[in-house]
């Protein structure tokens, strides 16, 4: 990678390993209600795919495109690229996002999304960075938790670049 210094966070493995963990519990805790998977796009597009295949409650999917990000940092202002197709009203929703940095994406979505009074909503994250929360909601199954430095790969962009790696990098300043 041209200019960028990283290093491996979370190999292939540790990956796939904790995503089945988070499939059985999501499975355990939905049982045979039905749950729709909505994915935050772009970056939950790898994260989804993986996770819905070890979940065994029976499902179905969606995604919301937003964006927020310029370079490293949020610019604050969450902007809804991609609508979603389905009428969520009295159904089991289950939010899936790669990571929650700041929370101001999943708090808007949270917001967005009560409006029209699903019968449930919960929120699954790859990735979390607890020190830099500023959000008010809290997040129902979180993969792994990091610190605060930017992490590119596996879904996650740098300026639209790097996703398709297939682990998570850390980027070193
Ligand atoms: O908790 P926050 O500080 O709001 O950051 C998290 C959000 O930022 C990223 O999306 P981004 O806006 O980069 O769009 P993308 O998914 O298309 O890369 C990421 O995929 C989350 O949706
Ligand atoms: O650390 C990050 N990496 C990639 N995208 C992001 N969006 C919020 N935080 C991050
Ligand atoms: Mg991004």
């Amino acid at each position: 990678m041209e200019n960028l210094n990283t290093k491996v966070l979370f190999s292939k493995d540790q990956l796939q390993a904790r995503i089945e963990e988070l499939g059985k519990q999501i499975s355990q805790d939905y049982g045979n209600e039905p749950i729709v998977v909505i994915g935050v796009l772009k970056g939950s597009f790898i994260f989804m795919a993986d996770l819905i295949r070890s979940i065994n409650s029976p499902l179905e999917i969606d995604f919301i495109g937003v964006s927020s990000y310029e370079g490293t940092s949020s610019t604050g202002h969450v902007r809804i690229t991609n609508d979603l197709k389905m009428d969520i009203a009295g159904r089991n929703i289950l939010l899936v996002e790669d990571i929650i940095d700041t929370g101001l994406t999943i708090d808007y979505l949270i917001n967005l999304f009560k409006v029209s009074n699903p019968k449930s909503l919960k929120v699954c994250s790859l990735l979390s960075k607890p020190e830099a929360h500023q959000m008010t909601h809290t997040i129902d199954y979180v993969g792994f938790e990091i610190s605060r430095e930017f992490v590119i790969g596996y879904g996650l962009d740098l300026d639209e670049r790097y996703r398709e790696i297939p682990e998570i990098l850390q980027v070193i300043e």
